[in-house]
This record gives C-alpha cells, structure tokens and sequence, in this order.
C-alpha cells in the first residue's frame, strides 16, 4: 500500500548499514518506530472507517460544511455567531480528518449532554490523554461517572469507573462556601498589593498600564496563597517563581502541540499517546514535556511542604502561610481523616495542585479582563459600581464575602458579563454508547422533515456551546447580544425559568453542569468581586488609543492585534482615591 510504498523510495543509504532484519518499512527497528507504524495503522483505519463507513443519521442535515477549525479559530466569535443565528439548537460540524462532530445549544439536548444522561457522554479522548499527560490523575483527567464503558480500545487504557467521582466527593466540600469565606482576607490582602503596585506605576499622573499583566499576577497569587497555601511573590518580586512561570507558558504550549495531540489521540489508548509525545523528536512537543517536568517537580515540592505541615498538626498551622487556611492544606486533612478506600494516594494529590491553578487562573484573568474592559467602555456603569460599593463600605474597611455577595448592581455587572463573555466559550464530549438526544423544540432538516430527537451513535462527539445558549434569543429574548447589566435588576425572563437548567450558576453555561462543573465558581466570584471592588474604589478606567481585540479558541484572551498570541489589555488607569 501507498505507505511502504512512500517510505521505500526514500534514499536507502541509511537501511544499506543495517543488517535486514532491524529494518521495517524502511525505518529501524525500534520500540518508538513500532510504535509510530503502528499509530499511522491505527490511525489511516479510524479514518477510513469514518470516512466511508459512518452511518449520517447521527443528526439533522442541518449540516454545515464548512471546517471545524472555525470554531476555534482565534478569530472564530463571527462564525460561531452565524451558527446560532442560522442553526439554532444543532448543527452538523465537519472535523478533523473527516470526523463529523455535532455541536449544540438546544437545552433540552444539553440538559441531556450534561447533567441526565451525563453518565454517557464523557470528556473527548484528546482531553483525557492530554490531561493525564500533562497533570495524571487530577480532576480534568480522571475518568467520569459510569461502569458501563467496558468497549476496547480506548477505555481498557485508562483508569476506568468512579475514579472522578471520588475525587469531587472529597474536594466539592473544600470548595464550598464556608471556605470560601475562610479566604476571602487572603483575596483582600492580595488586592492590597495590586493596589499598590499599580499606585507605583501611576504616580506621575495617569497612564496606559498593560491591566492583564497585574491582574492575571494578582489571580495566580491569590490562587496560590487561597487554595495552595503557596505564594508565587508575583506582586512583589522582578524576578517570578518558576512554577508560576510554566503555569503561563503551559496553555500556549497546549496550543501549539493540539495537531500532534489530536492525531496520537487517536490511537485510543494514553500508553501510546505518551509515548508517541515522549519519542517524536519535535521542539514543541518536547518542550511542552519539559514544562509538565517542572510543573510537577514544583507541585510535589508544594504538596511535600503542606503534608508535613498537616502531618504535625494545629500547631504547626500558624507558622505557615495564612495560618494554613488554603484549600490544600485543608484537603490534606480531608484525606488522612477519610475511610481508606475514599483516600487519594500522593501522585493524584500532586495532580490536583497544577490542575487548580491551571483551570483557575487564566479563566479567572480572562473573566474579570472581559470586566475592566467593558466598565472602561461604560463609564456610566463604572461610576455606578463605584457608588454602590463606596455606599456600602463602612469607614473604609473590608467588606465581608456576604456583604460583597449582597450588592445587586455588581453581582448584576458580574452575572451579565459572564453571561454574554463565557471565558470558555465552548467544551467537547464524546458519547460513549448509543444514545438519544432530545430536543426542546422540534427542529426541520434540510430534507424538510420534522426531527423531534436525535439518534447519537457511540463515538460522536458533540460540541457543548457553551456561548450559543448564554447568547441565545429565544431564552434570553431579543437583546441577548447586548451588554446589559440592568437585565439582573428585573425577574429572569420566563423563557430561561422554563427551560431545563443545566448550569450551576444563574442560569447559564458559563460554569458547565453536571458532575463536571467547575469546582471552583465561588473563590472565582470572590476574586472576581473583592479586585474589582478595589480596582474600582481607587481607580478611574478608560479606554486608550491601544486596539484591543479579544480572541477566541479554546479560551477567550485580549491582545493588542488581531490573533495575537500575547494577552494584553492596555487601559488608562488614574488615581481617585
Ligand atoms: C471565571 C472563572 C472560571 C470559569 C469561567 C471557569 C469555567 C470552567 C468550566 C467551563 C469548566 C469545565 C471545563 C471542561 O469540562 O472542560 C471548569 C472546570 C474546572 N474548574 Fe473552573 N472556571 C473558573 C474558575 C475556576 C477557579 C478559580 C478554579 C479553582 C480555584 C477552577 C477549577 C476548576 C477545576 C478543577 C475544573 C475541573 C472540574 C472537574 O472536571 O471536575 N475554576 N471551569
């Protein structure tokens, strides 16, 4: 066939200075070319098997044949938006080598995706094999909710049944709201210091000031110190602390290597996919190994220093960071306390320490960015938060977690940002069995038959948009694309009441549902409305000549030029108080 056939004409001069039996195929003999023929076997069939064989009534033909790369496309907002606006509730997607994904915002179907039949759509495989490369066995790559996935080839690979599950029973009480709490001088003490670093910028008068880079530092530090115990010194020092350093060049990295990802992945099984990634002499690829090398290495010196910590006791609490009133160290305590069979052993303790800052920093940067930026847009808006805030405030202190949770125009400006700016504008998931999908509101196909339900096959992947039902006009009415704070301050259209609600946050996707919701959605409100409330009691915000454009794929970003690569927001900041 076409491949020996490739690989024979090549010069032969290396295969002339081996004996005959080390070579194959015209490569040498060894574990990584058997490997890497074996993925190409592996991989020409999946695709042919979904080129030729895959059976189309998997959904209406509302189909779109245009690529699955303008989904995430960095530019990709218009094309998302044409989708909604022209194929409410499904559409057909054509995906890499010739997969057909489907992608969704009926929620009735989403509400079947994520939380009713959520035992059977699970994360893609490119999530799973990524996240056990890059974290182990942390909560975005441990295997979901069910047994009832036994098929080979890809299942037999991973650590199968209840494995996430009994992770979220032990952390989903650490992150609830009574620890929440707990942190929220520690978010305070870290707005503090953005408050004074940015002071120490604007001392001559007002100035364009990069906002990003101070908050995004600010996050990881308050991420590092509540929920890690950790600090990264990101306000104080020049010179940065390495984890938090890799932490950063960890998503671009990710980027970068998807192609490579998405083919290994489709070897179905993690062993191969590590290895092919291990083995392939590629820079990207290898760099991005070197950064989870010391990005783990940084997290079990973390985990090392907590555990011993724990291990000596209430004592000991005091001389560490914040009196060891962070997440893990509460988790550590969790997990001597619990029954043997709830335990985690150490390597997925270690796992959860880069997943926490890893899926917490930069939505939380993104998010209150997405904030700055709009309230620098909206003056009259600003100056509304801000007399709401100062009203509140006694004698300038502090105000506690419930009092900042009690204000409605900043948990109006919060929940409409959020709303219309998800900083994760879309999640995959794959079924993995035949199921049915439901609709709420009959859809007609390009055959012009009524299609009330949808047969999903065991393979499919279907795209959560995540944006598209934040967005969408027939729940949230004719305005949905607007910007509109004041839409909080009246009763929530009884269109969004009566539809199936799968989001674990006011109605809406922005946090996903389900047993896969993001487990972090409070400290991020808390961080999200303590910075905010100090940014905008000391500062005036406006915009200045520098381009702003936000970005999309995986993660929405701001750079100063269409498809940047570096995430900056420049505003005006100026001194009020
Ligand atoms: C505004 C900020 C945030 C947004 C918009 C956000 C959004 C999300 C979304 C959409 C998911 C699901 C991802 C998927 O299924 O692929 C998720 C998962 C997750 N988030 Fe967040 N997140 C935010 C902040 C945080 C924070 C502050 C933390 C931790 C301190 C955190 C920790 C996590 C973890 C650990 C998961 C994986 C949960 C699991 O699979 O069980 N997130 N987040």
């Amino acid at each position: 066939m076409s491949l020996s056939s490739g690989l024979n004409a090549r010069p032969c001069v290396a295969r002339q200075d081996l004996p005959v039996d080390t070579v194959m195929l015209g490569l040498p003999i060894s574990p990584f070319n058997c490997a890497l023929v074996s993925a190409a076997l592996v991989i020409i069939y999946l695709s042919w098997r979904r080129l030729g064989h895959r059976p189309m009534t998997i959904s209406p033909d509302h189909h779109h044949n245009r690529n699955y790369g303008q989904i995430f496309d960095l530019d990709g907002w218009g094309f998302r938006r044409h989708l909604w606006e022209e194929f409410p509730a499904v559409v057909k997607i054509h995906a890499f080598l010739g997969d057909i994904h489907l992608s969704v915002t009926d929620p009735a179907a989403l509400y079947s995706i994520l939380v009713k039949d959520q035992a059977i759509f699970e994360e893609t495989k490119i999530h799973l094999a990524s996240g056990q490369l890059v974290f182990g066995n942390g909560l975005l790559s441990t295997q979901g909710l069910s047994r009832l996935f036994d098929a080979p080839p890809f299942e037999l690979h991973l650590r199968k049944g209840e494995h996430h599950r009994k992770q979220r029973k032990l952390l989903n009480p650490l992150f609830g709201t009574q620890n929440v709490r707990s942190i929220c001088p520690i978010a305070y003490s870290v707005a503090r210091q953005l408050r004074a670093a940015l002071v120490s910028k604007i001392q001559d008068g007002p100035r364009e000031i990069d906002i990003l880079e101070w908050l995004s530092r600010s996050i990881m530090e308050f991420i590092g110190r509540g929920a890690l115990g950790h600090t990264f010194d990101g306000l104080t020092k020049e010179t940065q602390d390495p984890f938090g350093i890799v932490i950063k060049q960890l998503l671009p990295a990710l980027s970068v290597t998807r192609l490579w990802r998405e083919l290994f992945a489709l070897t179905g099984s993690v062993t191969s996919f590590r290895y092919l990634i291990e083995n392939l002499p590629n820079k990207s690829l290898q760099s991005l190994l070197n950064i989870v090398g010391t990005m783990n290495h940084h997290a079990e010196k973390i985990l090392l220093s907590k555990k011993v910590a724990a291990e000596q006791g209430e004592d000991s609490a005091l001389h560490q960071i914040d009196e060891g009133k962070d997440i893990l160290s509460k988790l550590l305590q969790a997990n001597m306390n619990a029954d043997d069979d709830e335990k985690l052993p150490f390597d997925e303790l270690v796992a959860q320490v880069s997943t926490i800052v890893f899926a917490g920093v930069n939505t939380t940067s993104s998010s209150l960015g997405r904030i700055v930026h709009l309230l620098a847009e909206h003056q009259d808006v600003q100056d509304k938060v801000r007399a709401e805030i100062a009203g509140a405030q006694r004698d300038g202190q502090d105000m506690s977690y419930d009092e900042l949770a009690a204000l409605p125009y900043l948990e109006a400006v919060c929940r409409e940002s959020l709303r219309r700016y998800p900083a994760i504008p879309i999640v995959a998931k794959t079924a993995r069995k035949d199921t049915i999908m439901p609709l709420s509101v009959p859809i007609v196909g390009l055959d012009g038959k009524r299609i009330d339900e949808i047969p999903i096959l065991m393979g499919t992947t279907v795209l959560v948009d995540i944006m598209g039902m934040n967005c969408s006009r027939a729940l949230w009415g004719e305005d949905a694309l607007e910007w509109k704070p004041e839409r909080w301050m009246h009763p929530m259209p009884q269109t969004v009441l009566d539809a199936p609600n799968c989001g674990i946050y006011a109605h809406m996707l922005t946090f996903l549902g389900g047993g896969r919701a993001c487990i972090g959605y409070k400290i991020a409100q808390l961080n999200i409305k303590v910075f905010l409330s100090m940014l905008i009691t000391s500062f005036k915000l406006s915009l200045s000549d520098a381009p702003i454009f936000w970005n999309s794929g995986g993660g929405a970003y701001p750079s100063a030029e269409p498809r940047g690569t570096k995430s900056e927001l420049r505003l005006n900041v100026e001194l009020i108080r």
